[in-house]
């Protein structure tokens, strides 16, 4: 696994924003959304299915859940920045927000 350039983050963010109504940016070095949902079962069933996801990836997210809002940072700690792992769990997210 790789820690990815500014050009190869640019590049993979456009990629992953291209399909999306609220893009994901970069905060803090890390590849960051807030997810809005109805109520909190909503918030909450999809942090389950991520939280399923990541274990597969073997690839967990930096997140803060108030009742309906989650806040999402992702980054690999293994490389000290953002690599390829991010934007698979980002998309992976994704579908668990439709
Ligand atoms: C030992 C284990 O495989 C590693 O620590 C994995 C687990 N989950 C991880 N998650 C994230 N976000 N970054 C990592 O570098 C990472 N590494």
């Amino acid at each position: 696994m790789n820690k990815l350039s500014e050009e190869q983050i640019v590049a993979a963010l456009i990629d992953l924003n291209q399909p999306l109504d609220s893009p994901w940016h970069i905060e803090n070095e890390k590849l960051t959304k807030q997810f809005q949902f109805k109520n909190f079962s909503q918030a909450f069933g999809f942090m389950t299915e991520c939280a399923l996801s990541a274990e597969k990836l073997n690839h967990h997210p930096e997140w803060f859940n108030v009742y309906n809002k989650v806040n999402i940072q992702l980054t690999t700690h293994d490389v000290g920045g953002i690599s390829e792992r991010d934007f698979e769990l980002a998309r992976t997210m994704e579908s668990a927000a439709k």
